[in-house]
């Protein structure tokens, strides 16, 4: 299929499947618990891809899957009730990319936290369906004049997420400038949980880590993790897998060529001054996997790289 079939669809019929162009707030309507919020603002366009093996919502700003929930199973990713669809603010859960910067920018701390893609459209440039009935999306972003005018480094920014009873997402940064280019990124996921305060996470223990309560002052993580204050911390170099162990399923969390662990949920005091987070900062964890702190990339011109991430529960 060709270019920007996103503008050119309302609904795509695959085999066993079907994708519709949506206002977000069809979707996510008060009846299903979502506040007044979404109706009163302007909406986002969002894809709802319903297979025999899944069902998913992704939004076209920033290529963010909203939702996935693998057949005869529970929802995997955690979107707030408080979330806003108006265009050009960040939405608060599922899966936010974070480029071509993770954070607060380290060169100029004036720029907008987290890069420059989570708050743009993004174009649908080609969906596939595999023999298996997995189906995949590509979406694509590249900077406009407003961008390069913040961060001078022409580049491409490739996602392809693939729905099947996993979620995998595989994202390809090419630099096209002819500068080298700093680059750090991530999947700033957030996973739905019974209760944060019952978590426990495996795949860290022993890693030391920036805290980036205490600011990003170096330890090591002897204890389990518990959930009970906010926690920021980032883990260098870790890649592998975690599993998240809530007190009715696993979630896993396997990457490649996304090093960096960011492990991130408020805590009670935080969220209060959060407005879209409020008392719902117990439904949820962050385990962002990426590449950033001290494995921020420097992409020759030319150069590219590539990250894989996959999401399955058991
Ligand atoms: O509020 P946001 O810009 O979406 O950022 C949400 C969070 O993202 C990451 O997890 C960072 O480590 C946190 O410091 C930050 O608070």
């Amino acid at each position: 299929m060709t270019a920007d079939i996103a503008a050119s669809i309302d609904m795509l019929e695959l085999r066993n499947a079907q994708i519709h162009l949506r206002p977000a707030s069809d979707i996510f309507t008060e009846a299903d618990g979502f506040s007044a919020l979404n109706s009163e603002s302007a909406d986002l366009p969002v894809l709802e891809c319903i297979s025999a093996k899944c069902r998913a919502v992704i939004s076209l700003q920033g290529a963010q899957v909203l939702a996935f929930c693998p057949a005869a199973k529970q929802e995997l990713l955690w979107l707030s009730p408080l979330s806003r669809f108006r265009p050009g603010d960040a939405i608060r859960g599922g899966i936010p990319v974070c480029l071509p910067w993770f954070g607060v920018n380290r060169r100029q701390a004036d720029l907008p936290k987290h890069g420059l893609a989570r708050t743009q459209l993004w174009s649908l440039d080609d969906v596939q369906q595999a023999p298996d009935d997995t189906i995949s999306l590509r979406l694509v972003f590249r900077p406009n004049s407003e961008d390069l005018a913040l961060f001078p480094y022409a580049f491409l920014a490739e996602l392809t997420i693939e729905l099947g009873t996993e979620l995998r997402l595989s994202l390809r940064l090419s630099n096209e400038g002819q500068e080298l280019m700093p680059l750090s990124f991530a999947f700033h996921s957030y996973f739905s949980v019974s209760d944060s305060s019952v978590i426990k996470l495996e795949g860290i223990d022993g890693r030391e880590y920036l805290d980036n309560c205490q600011g990003l002052s170096r330890f090591v993580q002897s204890d389990s993790l518990v959930f009970d204050r906010e926690i920021d911390r980032v883990y260098e170099a870790v890649g592998a897998s975690q599993t998240l162990i809530d007190s009715n399923r696993n979630i896993e969390i396997d990457g490649r060529g996304c090093d960096t662990v960011v492990i991130w949920n408020p805590g009670a005091v935080l969220a209060a001054k959060m407005d879209d987070v409020g008392q719902y900062y117990c439904r949820y964890i962050c385990v962002e996997r990426g590449m950033a702190f001290g494995d921020e990339l420097q992409l020759a011109a030319g150069g590219v790289a590539e990250a894989k991430m996959t999401l399955s529960s058991s």
